[in-house]
């Protein structure tokens, strides 16, 4: 569809018309909200003055009252007026350099001739002619735009649905008012503009897609139906991007009730949250809260256990072969993973409502003043029927009420005596002053000996059991790590099947008896596991009940085959009046434990089958063609992945002679990319371990003095040229991916492959691999007509 210079300047005319009007109301606004700021600050300064204060008699109190009141209303409606006209004037502002970027002419059924329908980020509402001359992209009626191409369409309002024609389609690129593009389109969201918007480099920030949505991205973006929405996305298909438009588009949908800090997103590490910070922002709303897996972990058991983080975990799995224990530790991993271990759990939950719980005797003085069998026998004299968090608030009760009776008791033991007499000034001074506390502020007859020694008796008794009160109101009187090790019982054979109890069978892992060695070992000192970490807390939530967040409505998981089947229950439990929307790939589960998302029962058992929505996305954006061709034929089934009609040059694997021969290339290539105009440049690499290895071999080379090493403490994402493990360039992407070593010894695992493809998958431009020996067969398996190869002459010059 060819569009007409007539066309063009009429479309620049309409661009500075709303730009004149957007001006004038901005200017007519911005002392209107000045104003109204000086009121609101008048009001709070003076809140005072202009009220009646006057208390002599019920009568003045009365009118008090009212003044009050009334003063107070005041001040929230200016306060409410002020916020309302600073939110239009900042949208306003947003509007003026791109008005908007998207047009439909729609013709609904029964009217005589199409309506123009102008969309863009926020909405723009003309006065003088009572028109909209703006719609916001997440209006009802700019769905159009992204569901249909021009033809019969229609889409819904709360008063039902509207039926039409698309009579013209057509995307704007317009910059500081300037119409540098327009593009009629014929398929849904065309191509000319995304292909513009994808060429570009990558920055150090993601940038929101509200001009391009696609039409399959607008399903997630737009659902709004069952608790659960999986989406399952190739790598670079815009999960996160699709993500944070629908946490824009639902802050705008449910507006009169719905606000940021109602909704809160897990991501993959820290240094994302920087990635994405001004996604949000971009599109006129609040950030909501971010935070991670490990966040909640550290929050609840930190105190106890020095916790292992995933990525550590990584590190051991990717770099500890050679320790005698990997093995086990790898099938326990995978064991304390699997729903199998969350049905255990659960069927060990029921179990303790009869029998087996464990306690810590209370001890005072190396005395023990109750028993653990004492504990138990309470325990279990409760009422069967009663559930075991009430069972456990009993028993603190009960515990408080015994400590007391030893408290009393204790007030005539010697050593109070003897501490007596210690007692230095400041603390004699101090139970006195709790005395008189304590004596409704009566002097107390200090004078009476007998009853001096008593008052400080009973001050230093209680002083000495407060930590031990403290304790039991912390329950924590309940032996969590004795109850998680009892899952842990060696067995005699490593074939058999587990009768606890009488209870149904346990299937175990192989090397059973090294992993109940290895968990016992770890917690004995105090250190926790990655993969006990969630397992852990998910017993003592059962003990004691769950800790819920009943403010927060959305819960999005990003990455989320990387979660467990514990860790999705939790967060359910966590958030029981949320609704969760979970994203991710399944061919980049890095970790032992991932999921396969879309059928996974671990998703499924969570809100049933009819709750849980499943969309796949399997058009990637992120990367050329060339490299999607590449990258998906790693992948078995890998066809499904279509690449996105953007080319660039075809992945480079590079043969180098020597180690050396291979650090001078990637030197040189870094360079020369740069040179081309790609500014954020990625070596990516196994694993931290060799992460540090390359940085230590890069750093001082001519013109890489401004290289950077991503650790897993990066508090920030920054472009340039970068070295970064794997597993923490997840989510994140890069003009050009130089991968260090690709060979043979480096990837020499078939659990390695997606961690591989992961790696290769986060070029957007450019992507070159190195090897320096034979070349891993995740890459050596892929037909040679998907990459170009490069041997490097023998030079004696890069030795
Ligand atoms: N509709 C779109 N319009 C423009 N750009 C898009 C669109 N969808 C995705 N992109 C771009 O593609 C890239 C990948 O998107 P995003 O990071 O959201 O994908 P992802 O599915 O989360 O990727 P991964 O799982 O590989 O981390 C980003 O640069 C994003 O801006």
């Amino acid at each position: 569809m060819s569009i007409s210079e007539q066309d063009r300047q009429q479309e620049q005319q309409r661009i500075e018309r709303v730009r004149r009007l957007l001006q004038k109301q901005i200017e007519k606004n911005e002392p209107e909200v000045s104003d109204l700021r000086a009121q609101v600050v008048d009001i709070r300064t003076n809140f005072w003055d202009d009220v009646t204060v006057n208390i002599a008699n019920s009568d003045d109190q009365l009118e008090t009252a009212i003044s009050m009141k009334q003063q107070a209303e005041i001040l929230s409606e200016r306060e409410r007026s002020h916020r309302h006209l600073q939110a239009q004037l900042k949208s306003m502002k947003r509007l003026l350099p791109s008005p908007y970027f998207g047009r439909i002419d729609f013709k609904e059924k029964g009217d005589p001739s199409p309506e123009q329908i102008y969309i863009g980020v926020s909405s723009f509402y003309n006065e003088e002619d009572d028109t909209f001359l703006v719609y916001d992209w997440r209006t009802p009626v700019a769905s159009l735009y992204y569901d249909y191409p021009p033809g019969p369409a229609r889409y819904e309002t709360p008063s039902g649905t509207i039926g039409g024609e698309i009579t013209l389609k057509r995307q704007y690129l317009i910059r500081d008012g300037e119409l540098k593009a327009m593009f009629d389109t014929g398929v849904t969201i065309g191509d000319e503009l995304l292909q513009q918007v994808l060429g570009k480099s990558a920055g150090t920030q993601m940038q929101s897609i509200v001009a391009t949505i696609q039409q399959e991205q607008n399903r997630i973006i737009r659902n709004d139906r069952s608790k659960l929405l999986v989406v399952q996305g190739a790598a670079g298909s815009g999960k996160t991007s699709a993500a944070l438009q629908r946490v824009a588009y639902l802050l705008y949908k449910h507006r009169e009730h719905l606000s940021a800090d109602r909704m809160v997103l897990f991501s993959p590490n820290p240094m994302f949250n920087s990635y994405i910070s001004s996604v949000l922002p971009e599109l006129g709303e609040e950030n909501i809260r971010q935070t991670t897996f490990q966040d909640y972990l550290e929050h609840r058991l930190g105190k106890q256990f020095q916790i292992e983080d995933p990525f550590q975990q990584m590190e051991y799995r990717l770099n500890g072969h050679n320790d005698p224990g990997y093995e086990a530790r790898m099938s326990g991993i995978r064991y304390k993973n699997s729903e199998l271990f969350l049905d255990d759990m659960l069927r060990f939950g029921k179990q303790l409502e009869k029998s087996g719980m464990m306690f810590k005797s209370v001890r005072f003085r190396s005395r023990t003043l109750i028993t653990q069998e004492e504990m138990r026998a309470k325990f279990y004299s409760y009422d069967a029927s009663i559930r075991l968090p009430n069972r456990v608030e009993l028993m603190k009760e009960w515990l408080l009420a015994e400590l007391k009776r030893f408290e009393v008791a204790e007030r005539s033991a010697d050593w109070v005596r003897d501490e007596m007499d210690y007692l230095d000034n400041e603390q004699y001074q101090r139970a006195y002053v709790q005395m008189r506390k304590r004596q409704g502020g009566h002097d107390p007859a200090f004078d009476d000996a007998l009853q001096e020694e008593q008052m400080l008796r009973e001050v230093i008794v209680r002083h000495h059991f407060k930590p031990l009160r403290r304790r039991i109101k912390r329950l924590a009187f309940i032996d969590y790590t004795g109850l998680y090790l009892r899952l842990f019982s060696p067995v005699p054979d490593q074939t058999l099947e587990l009768n606890e109890d009488g209870t149904e069978g346990r299937s175990l892992p192989g090397r059973w008896n090294e992993i109940c060695a290895y968990t016992k070992e770890r917690l004995g000192s105090k250190e926790l596991p990655y993969e006990d970490a969630a397992p852990l807390l998910y017993l003592r939530e059962l003990v004691e009940g769950f800790n819920s967040n009943t403010n927060i409505r959305y819960v999005l998981i990003d990455e989320a085959q990387d979660y467990s089947p514990f860790q999705f229950e939790f967060l359910k439990r966590l958030f029981p009046f949320s609704r969760m929307t979970a994203l991710g790939d399944f061919n980049q589960g890095i970790f032992p434990h991932s999921t396969t998302l879309v059928g996974s029962s671990a998703l499924l058992r969570l809100y049933g089958e009819v709750e849980t929505e499943n969309i796949v996305l399997t058009r990637s954006y992120r990367s050329t063609r060339e490299i999607v061709e590449f990258t998906r034929a790693m992948l078995p089934g890998g066809e499904a992945i279509e690449p996105f009609q953007r080319d660039g040059g075809k992945p480079v694997i590079v043969f180098a002679e020597s180690g050396s021969d291979r650090l001078e290339q990637i030197r040189l290539d870094i360079l020369k990319l740069n040179d081309e105009g790609f500014h954020s440049i990625a070596v990516i690499c196994k694993s931290a371990t060799e992460s540090a290895a390359a940085f230590e071999e890069l750093r001082n080379r001519p013109g890489l003095d401004a290289i950077k090493l991503v650790t897993r403490e990066t508090p920030t994402f920054s472009g340039g040229f970068v070295i970064i493990p794997a597993y923490l360039a997840k989510g994140v992407e890069f003009d050009a991916v130089l991968i260090y070593d690709a060979s043979a010894a480096a990837y020499d695992d078939e659990g390695l492959r997606k961690l591989f493809y992961t790696a290769c998958t986060r070029a957007m431009h450019r992507l070159r691999l190195y090897t320096a020996g034979e070349l891993t067969r995740l890459a050596a398996d892929v037909d040679s007509s998907l990459y170009d190869s490069v041997t490097l002459p023998a030079n004696p010059m890069l030795k």
